[in-house]
């Protein structure tokens, strides 16, 4: 049997929602996070989004050509992002040239570990990773300024719509492989999980 995105969202309803549902998302909507703890998650989160770019243009490099628009689009998507983290940064006078926390450093770790897995699992690791964003950002409901800003920049439609495709990519390949690897793809989906609630968890810690 096949096991595909939406079934994996099934199976692990209460792993996803704790990815997906948090404080640190709730009291931006509410307008009560700290800025202090806000800050350390742009920060964290950009040095991710560094070490996620170079997951990215990993699973391109092992993709078969007819997936080659819609990864070179999101890679696209990941440079404005880039320059985007440093604008909101420099506004909010944070220093980028920081080291990761450990959380942040074992969650990149990770993603370069998932590119010595089949393709497949890569593939449904890179949906899991943006639609955690995708839905997390979006489920508070509307945010206030400044947090607004960042609630569109991963809830908004186009973001919607590609990560649908990465959900069609990913379905695609794990229909081809066998049980074993499917089963690492169940893994690795409950490993995104688990590490994307610890990086919010990570943010509201203020070191
Ligand atoms: C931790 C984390 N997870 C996901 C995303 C969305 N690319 C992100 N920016 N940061």
């Amino acid at each position: 049997m096949t096991i595909t995105c939406s079934q994996l969202l099934e199976k692990h309803s209460q792993a996803w929602k704790q990815a997906t549902v948090h404080p640190f998302l709730t009291q931006c909507q509410l307008g009560t996070i700290q800025p202090q703890q806000f800050s350390t998650w742009l920060v964290q989160d950009y040095l991710f989004v560094v070490e996620f770019t170079r997951f990215v243009a990993r699973v391109l490099a092992n993709s078969p050509r007819h997936h080659f628009d819609i990864l070179l689009s999101g890679l696209g998507a990941l440079k404005d992002e880039l320059t985007w983290f440093q604008a909101k940064a420099q506004e909010r006078q944070l220093n980028l040239e920081t080291e990761p926390q450990e959380t942040c450093k074992q969650y990149c770790e990770y993603m370069k570990l998932v590119t010595t897995m089949p393709y497949a699992v890569q593939a449904n690791t890179l949906w899991a990773i943006e639609l955690a964003y995708n839905q997390g950002w979006q489920l508070p409901g509307k945010m206030p300024p400044p947090y607004a800003e960042f609630a569109d920049r991963w809830g908004n439609q186009g973001f919607t719509e590609y990560v649908k495709l990465l959900e069609q990519i990913a379905d695609e390949v794990l229909l081809t492989v066998d049980e074993t690897v499917q089963g690492q793809a169940e893994s690795a989906f409950l490993e995104i999980a688990t590490r994307e609630k610890d990086f919010w968890s990570m943010a509201m810690t203020v070191e």
